[in-house]
């Protein structure tokens, strides 16, 4: 499994656990910066994930700011993303089984670091159910042909 990987500075601390503890599991991270807690701007890091999880180069994408709703709005821009903002584990599990969520986006503001790795985790071992979901996925993607 390859994760594309990206913070803004707010997120930059909490990217940087969630790398250590996806390299310690064996997985491949592809981390696409930001590289310190200097000021910059998260659109950057969120279209570079998101472009690499459309482009099949990851399987997945994460992207921390400080509260994950600018991330997550960039990223829902893209084609092919379906980019959830997670700050419970339940709804880290619901968006894999019933949405197919290929990104998510954490708030370092928001939540602790070991709610993060749980969410994570929890995000990436849960399986998309497809049946009555599957419908309601392609609906989603459908809207973004309409744009
Ligand atoms: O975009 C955001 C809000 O949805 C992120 O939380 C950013 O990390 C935040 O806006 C950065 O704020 P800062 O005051 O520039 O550190």
């Amino acid at each position: 499994m390859k994760i594309a990987i990206g913070s803004d500075h707010a997120g930059f601390e909490l990217k940087q656990k969630v790398v250590a503890h996806l390299t310690e599991q064996g997985i491949h991270v592809i981390d696409v910066g930001t590289t310190s807690t200097e000021s910059t701007n998260f659109v950057t890091y969120a279209v570079k994930v998101a472009e690499l999880v459309n482009a099949n180069e990851a399987n997945y994408g994460i992207l921390c700011c400080g509260t994950g709703i600018g991330m997550s709005m960039a990223a829902n821009k893209i084609h092919g993303i379906r980019a959830a903002l997670l700050s419970d584990s339940f709804s880290a599990k619901a968006t894999k089984e019933h949405n197919n969520a290929n990104v998510i986006c954490l708030g370092a503001r928001v939540i602790g670091e070991s709610l993060a790795l749980t969410i994570v985790d929890t995000f990436l071992t849960a399986q998309f159910q497809g049946g009555r979901h599957q419908k309601r996925v392609e609906q989603i993607m459908t809207l973004e042909n309409k744009r």
